[in-house]
């Protein structure tokens, strides 16, 4: 009996050699669009890519203040949700044509996409702490409507397996860092900054029932919120005015108190926790009425760097080479914290490995994608070994 024509088409790209699939990432930063354009040979440790295109198209404002209000809120308007569900899987897909148009790529010769879509909320059972639920997350910006409208095979909603198989849902960057950043010899530290921190500890055994990979903390976050309150700012460009200030350190103090890094590895946040309240809470406490707003913005990018360095501290006990990413990489700002606090480390950006650091976690997802369709479950230590993601098709 025949395969039906989505069925087939599946099965012809799970049996070629090489794949070209398209990973997007929409962080929790809301920035914009990550969409990387990459080709796959093979898959598990034996898999090598190469990097094709990629761009970030950054997100208008109304867009923005149309997710914020969901994002990270634990009361929302419903209708606001759904409508959103649906537009942000239409928008992503218009995206995605407009990049291949500028690319000169048809879509008929991609194979997928794998999209992670938008997180609108994200509740490991630690934090939620209510009883009888588990671990949750939700990504919004349904592939139906990205592969109907792009006519590509999509791949989707890639954390509900990881909790299904007892995760949190992240870090998901784990299973790309293996594949793609261990080096037999070298202890790694695949770090990653973007509105959260994370990491990947990869030891130079190579043993990978060592491996981990966790949230830190705070990446980008809250110095985004603070630059957006006080300079209208969407970000601290070069870490310009964390550079002008002064770090209030009894704030500074009472910030890294958070029962969070008390948790055990691993371990998984967001802005749902840290946030703008949050701080303003403690401000309150402190009894401090007034900050300078650079100052505040020096104090909160000295966070992220001691968030990060206390984490190194505490768990990489030896000689370590760090590679970063994300947006947080590109400010000096909280790269010298890292570089001043840690003499038993050498930092670099992935770009050293040859994995555009802007651009990891759209690979990540394009590769997780090459997995879903061609590989086999990888145990990593104590990590759910699944494959992940949900299928839509164009017909
Ligand atoms: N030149 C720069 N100087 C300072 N900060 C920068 C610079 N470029 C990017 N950033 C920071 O990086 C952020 C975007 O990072 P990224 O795209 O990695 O986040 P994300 O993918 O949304 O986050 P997450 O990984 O948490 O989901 C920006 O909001 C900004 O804070
Ligand atoms: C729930 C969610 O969207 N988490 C993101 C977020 O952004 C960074 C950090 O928090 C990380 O845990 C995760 O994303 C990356 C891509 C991951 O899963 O590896």
């Amino acid at each position: 009996m025949a395969l039906n024509r989505n069925l087939q088409q599946l099965f012809n790209i799970a049996q070629k050699d090489e794949r070209l699939g398209i990973g997007l990432m929409s962080g929790t930063s809301l920035d914009g669009l990550d969409i990387a354009l990459c080709r796959f040979n093979g898959h598990g440790m034996q898999t090598r890519f190469e990097l094709l295109n990629f761009v970030t198209i950054p997100y208008d404002d109304l867009f923005k203040d149309e997710v914020r209000q969901v994002f990270a809120k634990r009361q929302a308007d419903m209708e606001q949700l759904t409508l959103l569900n649906a537009h942000i899987g239409s928008y992503h897909a218009e995206l995605i044509l407009q990049a291949l148009n500028q690319w000169q790529i048809k879509p008929a010769e991609v194979d997928y996409i794998a999209s992670h879509g938008q997180t609108v909320y994200h509740a490991p059972a630690r934090q939620h702490n209510q009883s009888g639920y588990p671990n949750a997350t939700l990504q919004i910006g349904d592939g139906d409507h990205i592969a109907v409208k792009t006519g590509i095979i999509t791949i989707s909603d890639f954390r509900q397996k990881h909790i299904a198989g007892g995760g949190e849902g992240a870090p998901l960057a784990l299973y790309a860092d293996v594949l793609l950043g261990s080096e037999p010899g070298e202890s790694r530290l695949l770090l990653n900054i973007g509105g959260i921190a994370n990491a990947t500890w990869l030891p130079a055994s190579q043993n990978l029932s060592e491996v981990f990979s966790t949230d830190i903390g705070p990446g980008n976050t809250l110095i985004d919120a603070a630059c957006k309150k006080y300079f209208d700012q969407p970000y601290d460009k070069d870490g310009a005015i964390a550079l002008s200030g002064i770090v209030n350190k009894i704030l500074l103090k009472a910030l890294l108190q958070h029962p969070f890094f008390e948790q055990k590895l691993p371990k998984t946040t967001g802005p749902e926790v840290f946030n703008l309240a949050f701080v303003e809470q403690i401000l309150s406490d402190l009894e401090i009425d007034t900050i300078k707003p650079a100052d505040l913005i020096a104090t909160l990018t000295a966070y992220t760097g001691e968030c990060i360095s206390n984490f190194v501290k505490t768990y990489v006990n030896t000689y370590v080479t760090i590679y970063a990413s994300g947006g947080g990489a590109s400010n000096p700002a909280i790269i010298s914290y890292i570089k001043k606090n840690l003499t038993q480390a050498n930092v670099l950006t992935t770009g050293a490995l040859g994995i555009n650091p802007d651009a990891k976690e759209a690979i990540l997802f394009a590769l997780l994608g090459n997995e879903t369709i061609a590989g086999e479950p990888i145990a990593i230590g104590k990590n759910p070994a699944i494959l992940m993601g949900k299928f839509s098709f164009p017909y």
